[in-house]
Formats: C-alpha cells, structure tokens, sequence
C-alpha cells in the first residue's frame, strides 16, 4: 500500500473516449494507478421501480452522491483503502457489492462531470477534459449501449435527445473552462503518450519507477475495424 501523490480528473461528454484515455494512459503502470469511474457513485436508487429508474436523467449533477465520492477520494489521498460501490447500467442500480480499493501512487478519476464539482476538483492535481464531436460521440454510445448496456435503438437515441445531449451543453462542455489540458478528439496518441509520460514521472519521482513502456496506436474513431 502506497500514499497517492497524483490525483487525475478525465471528463468530458459520453463516448468522448474518457474510460479508453484513462486505460491506455495507465496500461503500463497498472499496479500503480487505481481508476475511479465516476459512474460508480451514481446516486443509490433501488427505492424505485426499474421503470422508473429507466426515466432518470443520468447527467445532471444530481445524479451524483458527490459526499460519498469526495470521502472516498480523501480517504485514498490520506493513504487509506475504499469500499468502492459498482454500478450496473443494465438494471439501472448500484449493485449490492463493493470493491475494495487500495491506495496507490496515481489515483485516476473518469467521468462525464468529473470536472463538475468544486470540491472534487480541490483534489485534483491534474484536470483533463476529453473533447470529441457530437456526432462522433453518439455514433459510439449507440454501439456500446446497444451492445453492452442492455439498450436498443429507439431508447439511446430518445435519453440522448431528452436527457444527455442537453445536460452536456449545460453542465459537461462548461467544465472545459476548468480543465489544466483538453485532448482533441478523443485518443490522440501524441497527447495519450504525453500524459503517459507524465504520469511514469509522478510515479517515479514516488519511488515505483522502472516499467515498461510502448508506443499508442489509435483505431478508427468510431471503433469497430475501421473499414469503410
Ligand atoms: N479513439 C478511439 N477510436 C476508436 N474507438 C474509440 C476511441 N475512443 C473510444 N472508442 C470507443 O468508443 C466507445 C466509447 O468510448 P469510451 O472510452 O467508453 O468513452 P467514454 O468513457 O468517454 O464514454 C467504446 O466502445 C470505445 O471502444
Ligand atoms: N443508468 C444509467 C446511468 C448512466 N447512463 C449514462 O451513462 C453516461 C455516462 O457514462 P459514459 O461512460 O458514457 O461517460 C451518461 O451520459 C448517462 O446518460 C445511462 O444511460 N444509464
């Protein structure tokens, strides 16, 4: 167990490529880096009918229990583990298990308003905002929510339109102004291998240096095999 030295937030709009960023900036140093999905503190609410937790609007900030998140992310920074809760986007609800989750050199927190509130950002020694089209970012969600998240065609695009697309221009894009670095289109290697850099250093400058490292090669921006 270690004392966290480097706090990262990654926001930006869904399908901006945040949990992508956060995985190949870390896949080098794993056994260093602990990743905070923002997701996971989604606002308990198996007090509703799954009907009715299907209606809620996921992306404004009250959706959040940002109390929970903010101890936790203290409690890791002062060198102590977390009992993470999970989330599960099927059912629309935290799931009854926790995590546990040891403190390590860099802790990397991932989400949609990661940049949102100000006393999470009082934590955060780096601030990134990941920045990609609209329409790129809708075309990704509807394969991944249709493919991993339990949801069809008709329903992404109907959240996108009530809920999503609105709730970003309100709330995600003006977070950009807090961000210390914005990555254009969402896995730009060159600033993916910059902060892979960065976050080697901190790292090592904590006494945990030595790994291996390898070159970022990006895929098409919409996923799949890239063929056209
Ligand atoms: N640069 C990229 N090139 C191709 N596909 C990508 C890229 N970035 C993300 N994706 C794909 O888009 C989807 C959403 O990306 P993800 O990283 O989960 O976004 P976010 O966490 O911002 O919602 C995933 O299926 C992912 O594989
Ligand atoms: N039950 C839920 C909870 C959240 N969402 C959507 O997830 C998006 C955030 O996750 P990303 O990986 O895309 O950043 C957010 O836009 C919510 O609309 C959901 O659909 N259902």
């Amino acid at each position: 167990m270690s004392t966290p030295s480097f706090v990262i937030g990654i926001a930006g709009g869904t399908g901006a490529g945040k949990t992508t960023i956060s995985r190949l900036v870390t896949r080098n140093v794993e056994d260093a880096v602990t990743r905070i999905p923002l997701d996971n503190y989604y606002v308990d609410r198996s007090d509703l009918t799954f009907e009715r937790r299907r209606e809620l609007n996921y992306d404004h900030p009250d959706a959040f229990e940002w109390d929970l998140l903010h101890t936790h992310l203290e409690t890791l920074v002062s060198g102590q583990p977390i009992e993470m809760p999970q989330y599960d986007f099927e059912t629309h609800d935290r799931t009854s298990e926790r995590v546990r989750v040891e403190p390590t050199e860099v802790i990397v927190l991932e989400g949609i308003l990661a940049l949102y509130d100000a006393d999470i950002r009082g934590l955060l020694d780096l601030k990134v905002y990941v920045e990609t089209d609209a329409d790129v970012r809708i075309l990704r969600r509807i394969r991944r929510d249709v493919g991993d998240r339990g949801r069809d065609l008709d329903g992404v695009i109907d959240q996108y339109l009530s809920t999503v697309k609105p709730m970003h221009e309100r709330f995600i894009e003006p977070s950009k102004r807090h961000a210390d670095l914005i990555i254009p289109e969402g896995a730009n290697s060159v600033a993916v291998d910059l902060l892979a850099g960065k976050l080697r250093m901190e790292i090592e400058d904590s006494g945990d240096g030595d790994r291996d490292t390898e070159a970022t090669s990006i895929e098409s921006p919409i996923g799949g095999d890239g063929s056209s």
